[in-house]
């Protein structure tokens, strides 16, 4: 493991280009194997999540160009090799839950010898994938390791799950498209990563209504065809650098098309006393005042919740806690989708920040603290990394984040991309 140094205080300035999304660009190569035809991927980000995903392809025979500098991935799998051998699904990765429907769909029978565990925010359960999988025919015949079998046609089903799950919500579409007969789903997740996928499941020639909603309809199709589709740009890279650029009194440019998703990301952190332009095709941190936006409704505590799309994103609550440690006034975040995302709170206290965690959904930072640089341990939690950074980042004085690594499942070239902006900041 290794960690980041970060020499704060530093303005971070400039314009840049976000990378392609992790959580759009997992379900959209895992949707390749619906099609025994060419597709390419555009926009692809250089993340170890891909890296994984791709050894595991090659190792079933699929045909795989890729190429970092064009940034583009084309692949064309063997539809046999799945079809004769157990598939037995790459490890440690929460994308590996993405994988059950598209080779259920190629193989009658599958293994799954993971935990299907990304990042450490609490239990990820795996149960409403594998309802989905009963639900359109599949049987669980066995437990650690699951073995996952189909002896059925898929036929289309009407589902209502508990929550809106995105990974759930995009393995009902995967395997939907396919079925025969339509499905529907309420309390479906709507992340502009579903959207992502969705949308180039409808160039593939999937017939899908409600993208963007709750409620989807999918009429299954004897056959999928080859494509090109571009991976929207990551959002939560561009509120990353938008709150660095802002937090280190920066003047920071994102060029992304993502402005309009991005308005309740911006309000919330506005909240904490950031300021931005948004323009056509591009979105600017201009500053930041320290002030917490105080309600009308005296009895309240300032707040910004997290839960699922449109909601303000759970991945993104932890750098608005990291960037509240340098505001005056206090707040409350409210986690409402883990159960086990805020126990890293404690590392705040080392920077002499002052935070109170209510229960495990919720959490005060209270404002106007005096900061020092601190050497923190960073859980393995990809968003807890960028927070403890927007801490560490706005103090004067070296900080170490200890464990930094998880950061490259999602953020292509981190350091290399903040060194050219101005950022002090380095791996050791
Ligand atoms: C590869 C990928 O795309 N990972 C993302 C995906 O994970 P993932 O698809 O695993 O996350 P889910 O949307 O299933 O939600 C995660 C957990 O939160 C709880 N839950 C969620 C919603 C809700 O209304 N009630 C509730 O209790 C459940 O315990 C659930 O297991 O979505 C998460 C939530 O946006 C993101 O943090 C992850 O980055
Ligand atoms: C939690 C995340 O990813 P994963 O679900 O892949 O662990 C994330 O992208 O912040």
């Amino acid at each position: 493991m290794a960690d980041l140094i970060v020499d704060g205080a530093n303005p971070v300035s400039g314009t840049i280009r976000p990378s392609g999304n992790k959580n759009a660009v997992l379900p959209m190569l895992c949707a390749t194997l619906l099609t025994d035809e060419a597709v390419t991927l555009t926009n692809v980000p250089e993340i170890s999540d891909i890296d994984k995903l791709v050894e595991y392809f090659r190792s079933k025979g699929s045909r795989v160009q890729r190429s970092l500098e064009a940034q583009t991935l084309t692949i064309q799998h063997d539809f046999k090799a799945f079809a004769t051998t157990d598939a037995e699904l790459p490890v440690g990765i929460r994308a590996a839950v993405l994988l059950l429907a598209p080779v259920l769909l190629r193989s009658d029978h599958l293994i799954f010898d993971t935990e299907a565990k990304g990042c450490a925010l609490g239990v990820r359960e795996i149960d409403p994938h594998l309802e989905i999988l009963e639900r359109f025919g599949g049987t669980i015949a066995g437990t650690h390791p699951y073995r996952i079998e189909r002896r059925n046609q898929i036929k289309g089903v009407h589902l209502w799950p508990d929550y809106a799950s995105v990974t759930a919500t995009e393995t009902f579409v995967m395997i939907a498209a396919l079925a025969h007969g339509t499905s529907t789903m309420n309390n479906a997740a709507s992340e502009p990563h579903v959207q992502a996928l969705c949308d180039m499941l409808a160039t593939m020639g999937a017939d899908i209504d409600g993208i963007g909603t709750s409620r989807l309809t999918v009429r299954g199709v004897g056959k999928l065809s080859g494509t090109t589709a571009r991976v929207p740009d990551d959002h939560h890279e561009v509120a990353t650098f938008l709150a660095i650029g802002a937090v280190t009194g920066g003047r920071l440019t994102v060029e992304t098309d993502m402005g309009p998703q991005l308005t309740l990301i911006l309000r919330q952190f506005g909240k904490l006393g950031l300021e931005f332009e948004v323009e056509d095709g591009k979105v600017t941190a201009t500053g930041w005042t320290r002030k917490v936006t105080e309600p009308y409704t005296a009895e309240m505590l300032p707040k910004i919740e997290a839960a699922p799309w449109p909601y303000f994103p759970a991945d993104l609550l932890p750098h608005a806690i990291g960037i509240s440690v340098g505001c005056t006034g206090d707040i409350l975040f409210w986690n409402k989708v883990y159960e086990g995302a805020l126990g890293w709170s404690a590392e705040l206290l080392k920077f002499g920040a002052r935070v109170h965690l209510s229960d495990p959904h919720r959490l005060v930072v209270f404002g106007g603290n005096p900061l020092r640089p601190a050497t923190v341990e960073a859980p393995y939690i990809i968003r807890v990394v960028v927070a403890l950074l927007l801490a560490a980042i706005q103090i004067p004085g070296e900080s170490r984040i200890k464990n930094a690594d998880p950061i490259r499942r999602a953020y292509p070239h981190f350091v290399e991309k903040l060194t050219k902006l101005g950022a002090k900041v380095r791996w050791e």
